[in-house]
């Protein structure tokens, strides 16, 4: 928080898609801290120039001027159009991109003006380069089981609420999930601070960063050690312990030394990640200084809309969103620029972005001048990229658990990019861990009795 500017420079929304997440809320307590959108539903997307709103339901798609009659009607019809993938394409080592799929259900247009923005705007990436199998696994599996999206997506819709009536764990007043995406309020470093919190300081080493790791058998459990240095520099070596959840990027966990009953493990079978840079500019401008301020969630810019001069990826309209991130009398935005579309751009200074973010708003929002505050971060890493070489990082993952006894790994480069699903498969390696301990207590026990 500066100046009255409450912002992030990360994830800026989450979903309780994932059960584990509303489990970690309801345990931290963080239910009266959520804070949801005003007027979420309201996402526009850039065609011919200017920011179309999408539409939410069947109906508004078929008076909404995103779409051409031709693709409205190939969305209709989908269920009983839809192309079989080619035997091109269909070998094992073939993946099929995002691309490739949408296009072989929905056509060309779909791909260009809703897929495009859509995965521009959760991953940075582009739908050619994005595996479909690894970037959306529901709907890979959505195919093989029903063929049609459209009809695989209303029965499992149908299936859902069936199953949903029967739930009655579910919190009183709450449906859990149904609200779509959220933040707290002062923004989403509520969620990690009240985490550590709910921790004591033995439990926890914040700003410290691990070097090696050790896993020695023995007839013990806390058969590993590591070691960490801490921002002042100081090299402990931490106490044992029985397992390890790793979830550090695959990039960095390269550079970790790991030993294996005193001999190194090379991890040298870890493949080259590519990884999407991005740059996120916060800006402010006076209200009356944006002459056509749009209310909703935010903005995203189709690749094929560049032909018109825009250069950032999107915006979201951060203070529309969440009214008490800036004085009453300032908007504030949030902008992405680079990703796989830009990636040079994406290093590019302070001033130049603001030079850049400034046209695009000035033509998206009409605002006049230079904007009252800007503040920038660069990720030089934003996120891994799932593309067609993934399952050679998947199987990478793999030999490193079944190859160190106790090792689990978890994090973002694992089945989806969002918090969510980040908090779900660190949650998963917890009851993983939880086997494993079981089932190395009940292998002692014979040797106990002894
Ligand atoms: C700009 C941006 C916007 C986003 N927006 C959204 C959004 O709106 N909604 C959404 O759901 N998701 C969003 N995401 C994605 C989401 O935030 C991340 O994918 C998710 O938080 C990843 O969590 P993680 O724990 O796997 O990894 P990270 O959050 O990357 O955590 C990994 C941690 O490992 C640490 N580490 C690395 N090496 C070591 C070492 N040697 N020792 C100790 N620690 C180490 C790093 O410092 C880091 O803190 C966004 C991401 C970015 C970058
Ligand atoms: C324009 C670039 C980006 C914007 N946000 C992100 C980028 C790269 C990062 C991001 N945003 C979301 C996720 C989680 C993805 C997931 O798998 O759930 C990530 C990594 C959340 C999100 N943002 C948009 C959607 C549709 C979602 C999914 C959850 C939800 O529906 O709320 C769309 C969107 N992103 C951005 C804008 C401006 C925008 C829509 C107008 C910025």
């Amino acid at each position: 928080m500066q100046n009255g500017l409450i912002w992030d420079e990360g994830a800026n929304t989450m979903t309780e898609a994932e059960p584990e997440v509303g489990s970690l809320l309801d345990d931290l307590g963080l239910r009266e801290k959520q804070q949801f959108p005003i007027s979420q539903k309201k996402r526009y997307i850039v065609r011919n120039g200017v920011p179309v709103m999408l539409p939410t339901n069947p109906i508004e798609l078929v008076t909404s001027s995103v779409l051409s009659t031709q693709s409205k009607f190939q969305i209709l019809l989908e269920p009983f159009l839809w192309k079989k993938k080619s035997s091109k394409v269909s070998d094992a080592s073939a993946e099929e991109s995002v691309s490739e799929f949408f296009q072989r259900h929905f056509g060309q247009e779909v791909v260009d003006y809703l897929i495009d923005p859509f995965v521009g705007g959760t991953s940075a990436a582009d739908p050619d380069s994005l595996s479909m199998k690894h970037s959306f696994p529901d709907l890979w599996n959505v195919e093989k089981s029903f063929g049609s999206i459209i009809v695989g997506a209303i029965r499992t819709k149908f299936a859902a609420k069936g199953g949903k009536s029967r739930d009655t764990k579910s919190s009183p007043g709450t449906k859990k999930g149904s609200r779509g995406s959220f933040s707290f309020k002062g923004g989403m470093q509520i969620l990690p601070d009240t985490l550590c919190k709910s921790l004591s300081h033995d439990e926890i080493n914040l700003d410290s960063k691990v070097l090696s790791l050790s896993y020695n058998s023995g007839s013990r459990q806390e058969n590993w050690s590591l070691s960490c240095v801490s921002h002042n520099e100081t090299q402990r070596q931490n106490p044992h312990y029985d397992a390890v959840i790793m979830t550090a990027p695959l990039c960095n966990v390269k550079e970790m030394k790991v030993m294996k009953g005193g001999q190194p493990f090379q991890l040298n079978f870890l493949p080259e990640i590519n990884y999407m840079p991005l740059s996120v500019l916060i800006t402010t401008f006076t209200k009356e200084k944006v002459k056509r301020p749009l209310e909703g969630f935010g903005v995203l810019i189709p690749s094929k809309e560049q032909k018109h001069g825009f250069k950032t990826l999107g915006t979201l309209f951060s203070s529309m969103m969440f009214p008490d991130r800036s004085p009453s009398d300032v908007h504030l935005y949030t902008t992405f620029i680079g990703g796989s579309r830009n990636q040079e751009l994406a290093k590019a200074s302070t001033d130049e972005l603001k030079q850049v973010v400034t046209s695009d708003l000035q033509r998206l929002l009409g605002v006049e001048g230079e904007p009252v505050s800007v503040n920038h971060y660069y990720w030089r890493k934003a996120f891994p990229l799932y593309d067609s070489s993934y399952d050679s990082v998947m199987e990478a993952i793999d030999k490193m658990e079944n190859d160190l006894p106790g090792f689990f790994y978890a994090g973002n480069h694992r089945g989806g990019l969002s918090v969510g699903k980040s908090i779900a498969s660190g949650c998963k390696a917890a009851d993983l861990v939880i086997s494993y301990l079981e089932s190395c207590s009940n292998d002692k026990k014979p040797n106990d009795s002894l």
